[in-house]
């Protein structure tokens, strides 16, 4: 393909040389070949352009830069003003449009996404619309499943994957659209024929600072949406409505919304609610528990109004999802207590958890929980009121510490703990703290391990050490029994 044919749509540009023949692109220097587009990223920690030299030497034929940079040999440059935006249109641009075989619809929001996508999927298979998936569990494209390495790529490697969906017949795509990939300008370019506002509260203030650039960043969704569908019951979501320049939907339990829920009778294996939209009613039997599932649905089953599909249809995708990994993932003792595995990593979340565990829980409601390093650290004591509000008994341990000392994150938690009166024990070790909750569980009791979900490492440091806390527990919970 010829340089000149992938600048399509660029808003502006100034091309320094000839016009090349590019086989790939590539925004890693490591990973450049002959013939590459490289793409100078200036990132938060190293600066793509310092690698301009080692990508021509690579084989580099053509860089994109916005700004000046030192070669030893002479290759064509396209200078734009930013680099992210310019890889968004040239991917799409490489990969040959492949938004024009395939409809995205997008999930934002604090908490909710990946579920959301789950429902989202279903509903699509539910109409015969093969639909592929974006998100933090995992990526599916056609039949295969893919490794996430973020909730939402790159976008090169998203343009890529869109590729792949539309060779694989997929005619839906449904993605999770994380604030930091709005903010980076992942999905720029991406026109989605349904965007979804789950809820907006804290989390991810490292990167955003304030709530209010957080929310900024979310919006940013709905520049290029041909229905936003928006939770009114979530105030940012209100404060949304008057903010959003496409046709609007609103879901809600609250307040008076389009799409709305009544007659919920929550249990613990799911919930039981009647849909409405319209003037028409069709009950659900959802698997997945909790009100803020309730939530969930509603808005995949707004977005599916939107695209023209029956409730009858909506009701069929909705049942027919019968779990999403670890979120809500029940495993039952034969001693008589239950355990959740669940993804809560901010203080709505493990509010709403906790919530939906309380109303099931014949003994103690127990949680187990730590928080992430190098990421929010004003959320942790929110996370410690949250979990000490609601639970019986706190257990205090480690999540992914990341570059951070452990020991230090649990004392940003414990505050939080300490000022609602529960009761609490610190384990530092992830491993031991889920041995301490099963072993001193009793028959009734409800043990929360949240935090980690789907996921089967821990981040210590630089390194990613084996932990799938369904093994451990399952583990733990056989050489419990046997002493039954
Ligand atoms: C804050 C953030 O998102 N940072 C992402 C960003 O990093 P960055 O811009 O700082 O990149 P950098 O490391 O400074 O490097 C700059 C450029 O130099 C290039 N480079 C670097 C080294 C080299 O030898 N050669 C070379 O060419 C890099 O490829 C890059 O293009 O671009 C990098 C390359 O794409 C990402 O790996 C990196 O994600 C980091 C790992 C990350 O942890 N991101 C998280 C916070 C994130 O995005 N999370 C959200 C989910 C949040 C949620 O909703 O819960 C997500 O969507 O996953
Ligand atoms: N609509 C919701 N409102 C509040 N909490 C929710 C909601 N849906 C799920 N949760 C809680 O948040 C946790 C994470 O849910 P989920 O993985 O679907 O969110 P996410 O937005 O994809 O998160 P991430 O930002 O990590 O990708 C769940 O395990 C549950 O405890
Ligand atoms: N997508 C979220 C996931 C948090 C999960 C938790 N286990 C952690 O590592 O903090 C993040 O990257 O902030
Ligand atoms: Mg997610």
């Amino acid at each position: 393909m010829k340089l000149k044919d992938l600048l399509y749509g660029l808003d502006s540009y100034e091309l320094i040389g000839e016009d090349v023949e590019i086989k790939k692109i590539s925004y890693n220097s490591k990973q450049v070949e002959k013939g590459t587009l490289f793409f100078c990223i200036e990132g938060f920690s190293l600066d793509g352009h310092k690698f301009a030299e080692e990508a021509v030497s690579n084989g580099a034929v053509a860089l994109v830069v916005s700004k000046n940079v030192n070669l030893s040999k002479n290759v064509t440059l396209v200078k734009v003003k930013d680099t992210r935006k310019a890889m968004a249109i040239i991917s799409s641009n490489f990969y040959n449009n492949p938004l024009k075989e395939l409809k995205v619809i997008g999930i934002t929001g604090t908490n909710g996404k990946t579920t959301s996508t789950f429902m989202m999927k279903s509903i699509l298979e539910a109409k015969n619309l093969k639909t592929g998936l974006i998100g933090t569990i995992y990526n599916i494209i056609g039949d295969n499943i893919v490794e996430a390495k973020r909730t939402t790529p790159e976008s090169m490697d998203l343009q890529f994957m869109f590729r792949q969906m539309v060779e694989s017949k997929c005619n839906f795509c449904v993605m999770e659209v994380s604030s930091h990939s709005l903010e980076l300008d992942r999905v720029y370019g991406v026109t989605f024929e349904a965007g979804i506002f789950t809820n907006l509260t804290q989390d991810h203030l490292d990167f955003h600072k304030t709530m209010e650039n957080y929310f900024k960043a979310k919006l940013k969704l709905f520049e290029r949406t041909k229905h936003a569908i928006i939770n009114i019951d979530d105030s940012y979501g209100r404060k949304a409505l008057d903010l959003v320049n496409c046709n609007v939907i609103t879901f809600g339990i609250e307040n008076l919304a389009d799409v709305f829920a009544k007659n919920l009778k929550i249990e613990d294996s799911g919930t039981i609610f009647t849909l409405c939209y319209d003037n028409q009613e069709v009950d659900i039997n959802l698997h997945l528990p909790g009100k803020f599932n309730v939530y969930n649905a509603l808005g995949c089953a707004a977005a599916a109004i939107s695209l023209g599909i029956d409730l009858k249809t909506i009701k069929l995708g909705l049942e027919s999802l019968k779990s999403v990994p670890g979120r809500s993932e029940k495993i039952n003792s034969k001693k008589g207590f239950t355990v959740i595995i669940d993804y809560a990593h901010t203080p709505d979340g493990i509010e709403n958890i906790l919530k939906a565990t309380r109303e099931y829980t014949k003994g103690k409601l127990v949680i187990l929980f730590g928080a992430g390093g190098d990421r929010d650290k004003t959320k942790r004591p929110l996370m410690g009121k949250a979990a000490g509000s609601l639970a019986d008994f706190c257990i205090v341990t480690s999540d992914n510490p990341r570059s951070e000392d452990p020991e230090k994150i649990i004392q940003d938690i414990l505050p939080g703990v300490e000022s609602t009166g529960c009761p609490y024990k610190v384990i530092v070790d992830r491993k031991e703290a889920i041995k301490y909750a099963l072993m001193n569980a009793n028959e009734g009791d409800v043990i929360v391990i949240a935090g980690k979900g789907h996921e089967t490492y821990q981040i210590i440091k630089d390194k990613v050490i084996p932990f799938d806390e369904k093994e451990i527990v399952n583990e733990f919970l056989k050489e419990i029994e046997q002493k039954i």
